[in-house]
C-alpha cells in the first residue's frame, strides 16, 4: 500500500474512532442531563470537585494498569473538559476571577473549569468576593498566597467580610516574561508590571541593567503588556499568555529569581464540599487578648492529633487574626471536636480536595 493510501486508511479508522467517541460522550451526557434534574429538584451543588477528582484518580489508575499511552495531565485536561461541559449541561454558571483577561488568576481559573467554561474578569478581590456573594456569578477564583510575596491580604479580608466557602485551591508555577517592541534592551526606558512581579524579579533586573529604567508598579501584568505594546521604549514583565495577547514580542521567558516561584489560589463559592478522603481544611482564628490563647489552641489541634500545614499571622483593621491550615474535613470526627470548643474565635472557610503541588 502507498504512503497515501495507508493515511487514508488509518484516517478512515480515526473517524470510525471518533464518531463511537462521540456517541458515548453524548451517552454521557444524556445522564448528565439527568444528573442536572435531580440536582435541580433537590438543591444539589452542581460543581463536585471531590467526584471529580475521583473519577479522574480512577482513570489514572485503569491508565497505569492497561498501560495506555495516555499521560497523567492529558487524562486531567480532556475530563476537566467534559466536567465543564457536563456541568453547562446541567445548570450554566459563570466563573469570576481577578482579571483582566490572561492574568495568573485566569489562568488558574482554566486550569480547573476547562477552557468551555464562561469566564468573566473582575478588577479587584473584594469584587470577586462581592459577585459570588450577590450570586451574579457562581464561582470566584482569587490569590491566596505566593511563595515570594506571602499571603495576599484582600483575599483574607475578603474572607473576614463575607461568609463564602473555599471550594476548591489550585497552585500554579509563576513564570515571568519580558515583553517589549524595542529590538535592543537599551532602549528600553520604562517597564510597567505589577509591584510583586518587580519583586520577584530584581535579580534579573540587576543583571541586564534595567534596574535604571523607570519601573511603573500598575495593577495588573497583562494591562502591563497591553500598555507596553503601544508606548515606544517600554517593556512589560508579564506572563506569556498575556503577551501573547497584546501580540508583544517575548525577549526573555522565565525572569523570575526564585526558580520555584508559585501562587496558590481559591475557588469560592457559596456551599460546602463533602469531605474525599484526602482534604483540607482553612480556618481564620481571632483569638481573645487573653495570655497563652495561641498555645491552647494548637495544643488541642495536636491532641487531637490533627497535622497543621500553615500558620500565618494577619493584620485585619488592627486585630491580629490568624490564616491556619490543616489536614482533614471540617466534618471529620476529630476536627469537629476542636472546632466546636473553639468556634467563638474561629470562622471555618471550608474544606476541600488537597492539591499535590504545594506551595
Ligand atoms: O456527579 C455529579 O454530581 C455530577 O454532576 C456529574 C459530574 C460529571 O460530569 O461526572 C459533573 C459535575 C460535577 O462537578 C461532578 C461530576
Amino acid at each position: 500500500m502507498s504512503d497515501e493510501n495507508g493515511l487514508l486508511e488509518l484516517r478512515n479508522q480515526l473517524d470510525t474512532i471518533d464518531n463511537k467517541l462521540l456517541d458515548l460522550i453524548n451517552e454521557r451526557m444524556q445522564i448528565v442531563h439527568k444528573v442536572g434534574a435531580l440536582k435541580a429538584k433537590s438543591g444539589g451543588a452542581i460543581y463536585r470537585p471531590e467526584r471529580e477528582k475521583a473519577i479522574i484518580e480512577r482513570l489514572e489508575k485503569i491508565n497505569q494498569e492497561k498501560k495506555g499511552l495516555l499521560n497523567k495531565s492529558a487524562i486531567e485536561a480532556l475530563f476537566l473538559e467534559i466536567f465543564a461541559i457536563s456541568r453547562n449541561l446541567e445548570l450554566p454558571e459563570n466563573i469570576g476571577y481577578l482579571g483582566p483577561e490572561g492574568s495568573f488568576t485566569h489562568q488558574a481559573a482554566e486550569a480547573r473549569f476547562g477552557a468551555m467554561s464562561s469566564y468573566i474578569p473582575i478588577s479587584s478581590i473584594k469584587g470577586v468576593f462581592k459577585e459570588v456573594d450577590t450570586k451574579k456569578v457562581k464561582f470566584g477564583v482569587v490569590p491566596i498566597e505566593n511563595s515570594s510575596n506571602g499571603i495576599v491580604n484582600d483575599t483574607i479580608n475578603g474572607f473576614s467580610k463575607y461568609n463564602l466557602k473555599i471550594i476548591a485551591e489550585v497552585v500554579l508555577d509563576i513564570h515571568h516574561t519580558l515583553a517589549s517592541t524595542c529590538d535592543k534592551i537599551t532602549d528600553i526606558k520604562k517597564i510597567y508590571s505589577k509591584d510583586i512581579a518587580f519583586d520577584q524579579c530584581r535579580r534579573f533586573l540587576t543583571n541586564f541593567g534595567l534596574d535604571e529604567a523607570e519601573l511603573i508598579p500598575i495593577e495588573s501584568t497583562t494591562k502591563a503588556a497591553k500598555i507596553a505594546a503601544s508606548e515606544p521604549n517600554s517593556a512589560a514583565i508579564c506572563p506569556h499568555v498575556g503577551a501573547k495577547l497584546y501580540n508583544l514580542p517575548i525577549l526573555f521567558e522565565n525572569i523570575e529569581d526564585k526558580d520555584n516561584n508559585k501562587t496558590r489560589f481559591f475557588i469560592i463559592s457559596d456551599f460546602e464540599n463533602a469531605p474525599s478522603g484526602n482534604d483540607k481544611t482553612s480556618i481564620l482564628v481571632k483569638f481573645p487578648n487573653e495570655q497563652g490563647a495561641l498555645v491552647r489552641f494548637l495544643n488541642d489541634f495536636n491532641d487531637a492529633k490533627i497535622n497543621l500545614t500553615k500558620i500565618k499571622s494577619h493584620i485585619v483593621e488592627g486585630n491580629s487574626i490568624f490564616f491556619i491550615d490543616f489536614d482533614g474535613h471540617k466534618d471529620d470526627e476529630n476536627v469537629k471536636k476542636v472546632l466546636e470548643k473553639h468556634k467563638n474565635s474561629v470562622k471555618i472557610l471550608g474544606s476541600y480536595v488537597k492539591e499535590v503541588n504545594d506551595i
